[in-house]
C-alpha cells in the first residue's frame, strides 16, 4: 500500500515540516527541480550524456517556482535554456520569486502568451526538452488564455513542427488536470487535447489522486515520485481514513497456516442462474475457490442442476431452487458468504433470492443481476448491511447512485473537482457498505470513508481485462477472501489486485477462464 494524497493533504504535510524548523520552503523547492533533473535523466539517459537545449514555461504559483529551479540546474550542467512566465513577476509567491531572480542571473524570461509555442517550435528545432511547470496542486479553475499553449506543446510533441519531437516533463502534475480528481479542468466541450500531454511527470513525495483517477493517467503517461525529504512527516493530522491508499503487492495477507484445513477456509456459496445461464456463476465460484476458499457450492436452481454438474469437479453442487431452498441451505452454519448477481437473472425468484440472502446478514457480494434487482427495489437496497461488497461498472453505478453518478458526470469548472473516490464514499456511505466501482481506476470505499485504488493503469495497464466473465471471476475473489475471513474492504480491494495482476500475468489473449488459473503463478511471484 502506498498513499495517495491530496493538494490539501499534500500542503498540510509541506506546512507541518516547514513548521517544524527542519527544511525552509525554498529547500523544498530546490528538491522538487532536483528532483525532475535527476527524473529526466534516469528516464532519457541520453539527454544525461550531453548538454542539450529546454524550454521550460512557468506558471504564476510554486509549480512555476519549480520550473525556474529546474532551468537554472539544468543550465548549470551547460545547457541552453529558455524560460517563459505566464503572470506578473511581482505577484510570484515568495519561494517562487527567489528562484525567478536565482534565473534572471542566468538568463532572461520571456512572457508565456498563447502563441509562444508555435514561434518558439518553428525557431528552435533544436529543443529536447519542454518542461510544463505552468500548473500543479493549485490549479483550481480552467485556465482559458493558455488553452492553446497546451494543445500546441502536444502537436510539437508528436512532431507536428517539423518533425522535432521534444520530450515533456511535467511538473508534479500535467497542468490543466486536477490533482484531486484527475478531471481535465477545461472549458465545457473542449477536449482532452488541451491538456498537457507528458512523457514523463514527476510528483514529490507521493503521487496525488489526480495521477490514477479520470483522465489524470493520460495526461502523466508515466508518473515517478521524487523523495523531497518529507519521508518522516506522512500524515500530520490527517485522518488515517482520510488518506486513500493505492493497493501494491505488499502484505495482501495471503498465506495460509500450515495446521489449518479446509473450513478454516470458509465456505463459499454462489448462486447460479437457470438453465443456460450458468457459466458466469460457475467463473465466480472457481474464482473464489483459487483464492483459497476452503469449500465451494454452486447454490443451482433444478432446470439447471445437470448443466452445473456436468461442468463442475472439485466446486460442489446443491439444489436452491429458490428463496425457501436458500433459507435451508443457510441453515449450514459453516456458509459464512454469499455471491449473488452473475446471470441471476432479473426476475421474481431472484429478487427473492437476494432478499433472503441479505436478510442472513452474512458477508455478500453483490453483481451484476444482483446489483440491478437493488436498483430496482428500494425495500431489498434497504437490507444492505455491513457485511455486503457491491461491485458496479460504471453502468452499474449510474443505476443504483444516479445522482453521485450525475454529479461525478458533471463538466468540472472548478477544483478540487468531486473525483471518482468521492463518488465512491457519498455510495457507500448510502449503502451501508463496501463499494468497488470498477474501471482502469478501481476505487473500493467503505462507509466509514476508508477508501482505496487498484490502479490497473501505467505499467499495470491491463486492457485484456475487458472481456466478458471478467467480473464474474472478480465477484469470486472477493467471495473467497472473505470466505477466509478477509473483511469486506480488505477482500475486494486485494482481490482486485489480484485481477489486474492475475491479466498482467497472463497476458495478451486473455479471457475469463485464465484468470482464476493465473493466480498460482501470480501467487508464486507474491513469494507465496
Ligand atoms: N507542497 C509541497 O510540498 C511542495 C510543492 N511544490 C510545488 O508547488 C506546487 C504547488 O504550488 P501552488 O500551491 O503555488 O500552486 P500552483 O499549482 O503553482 O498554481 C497556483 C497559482 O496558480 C494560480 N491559478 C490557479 N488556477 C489558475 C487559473 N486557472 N488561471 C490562472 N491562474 C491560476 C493561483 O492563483 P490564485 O488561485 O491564488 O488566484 C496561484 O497563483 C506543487 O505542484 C509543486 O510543483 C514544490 O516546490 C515542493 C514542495
Ligand atoms: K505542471
Amino acid at each position: 500500500m502506498t498513499e495517495l494524497l491530496t493538494s490539501a493533504q499534500m500542503r498540510a504535510i509541506e506546512q507541518a515540516v516547514i513548521a517544524s524548523g527542519t527544511v525552509t520552503g525554498l529547500e523544498l523547492m530546490e528538491r522538487a527541480g532536483h528532483g525532475v533533473v535527476g527524473a529526466v535523466f534516469q528516464e532519457w539517459p541520453t539527454l544525461a550524456a550531453t548538454s542539450h537545449k529546454a524550454v521550460v514555461l512557468c506558471g504564476p504559483g510554486n509549480n512555476g517556482g519549480d520550473g525556474f529551479v529546474i532551468a537554472r540546474l539544468l543550465k548549470h550542467q551547460g545547457w541552453d535554456v529558455d524560460v517563459f512566465l505566464y503572470g506578473d513577476p511581482d505577484k510570484l509567491p515568495p519561494d517562487a520569486r527567489t528562484n525567478y531572480e536565482r534565473w534572471c542571473e542566468l538568463g532572461k524570461v520571456e512572457a508565456l502568451t498563447e502563441d509562444v509555442i508555435d514561434s518558439y517550435a518553428e525557431n528552435n528545432p533544436e529543443t529536447a526538452l519542454a518542461v510544463d511547470a505552468i500548473f500543479g496542486t493549485g490549479l483550481t479553475r480552467p485556465f482559458f488564455s493558455l488553452a492553446r499553449v497546451q494543445s500546441k506543446l502536444n502537436s510539437w510533441q508528436a512532431g507536428s513542427f517539423h518533425g522535432n519531437r521534444p520530450k515533456v516533463v511535467s511538473v508534479d502534475i500535467p497542468s490543466g488536470i486536477c490533482a484531486d480528481s484527475g478531471v481535465y479542468l477545461g472549458r465545457t466541450g473542449t477536449s482532452l487535447d488541451q491538456c498537457v500531454r507528458a512523457n514523463l511527470t514527476v510528483s514529490f513525495h507521493r503521487m496525488k489522486l489526480g495521477h490514477v483517477l479520470a483522465q489524470g493517467p493520460i495526461g502523466a503517461q508515466k508518473t515517478v515520485v521524487a523523495d523531497i525529504g518529507l519521508e518522516n512527516w506522512s500524515h500530520p493530522h490527517i485522518p488515517p481514513n482520510d488518506v486513500v491508499k493505492l493497493k501494491t503487492g505488499h502484505h495482501l495477507g495471503l498465506a495460509k497456516r500450515a495446521d489449518s484445513h479446509k473450513f478454516s477456509h470458509g465456505h463459499a456459496l454462489v448462486l447460479s442462474g437457470p438453465a443456460g445461464q450458468t457459466g458466469a456463476a460457475r467463473l465466480a465460484a472457481r474464482g473464489a475457490l483459487r483464492i483459497g476458499a476452503g469449500v465451494v457450492t454452486v447454490g443451482s436452481p433444478k432446470s439447471a442442476m445437470l448443466e452445473n454438474a456436468m461442468q463442475l469437479t472439485a466446486i460442489m453442487l446443491a439444489e436452491v431452487d429458490g428463496p425457501q431452498a436458500l433459507r435451508r441451505a443457510l441453515r449450514d452454519a459453516r456458509i459464512n458468504v454469499l455471491c449473488l448477481g452473475p446471470a441471476l437473472g432479473l426476475d421474481a425468484r431472484a429478487a427473492k433470492l437476494v432478499e433472503v440472502a441479505l436478510g442472513a446478514g452474512r458477508r455478500t457480494v453483490l453483481d451484476a443481476d444482483a446489483l440491478t434487482l437493488l436498483s430496482r427495489d428500494a425495500g431489498i437496497f434497504a437490507k444492505l448491511h455491513a457485511n455486503c461488497v457491491l461491485t458496479p461498472h460504471v453502468g452499474e453505478f449510474k443505476r443504483l447512485f444516479p445522482d453521485i453518478a450525475a454529479k461525478l458526470d458533471a463538466p468540472a469548472a472548478t477544483g478540487p473537482a468531486y473525483s471518482k473516490v468521492d463518488a465512491t464514499r457519498d455510495a457507500a456511505k448510502r449503502a451501508g457498505c463496501t463499494v468497488l466501482f470498477k474501471g482502469p481506476d478501481t476505487v473500493i470505499a467503505s462507509p466509514e470513508g476508508r477508501a482505496s485504488i487498484n490502479a490497473s493503469l501505467y505499467v499495470r495497464s491491463a486492457p485484456w481485462l475487458a472481456t466478458a466473465g471478467a467480473g464474474d471471476v472478480l465477484a469470486g475473489f472477493i467471495t473467497g477472501l472473505m470466505a477466509r475471513g478477509f473483511a469486506p474492504h480488505d477482500a475486494a480491494d486485494t482481490a482486485a489486485y489480484l485481477h489486474t495482476e492475475c491479466a498482467l500475468s497472463f497476458g495478451a489473449g486473455l479471457i475469463a477462464e485464465d484468470l482464476p488459473d493465473a493466480l498460482p503463478k501470480v501467487f508464486k511471484t507474491l513469494g507465496l
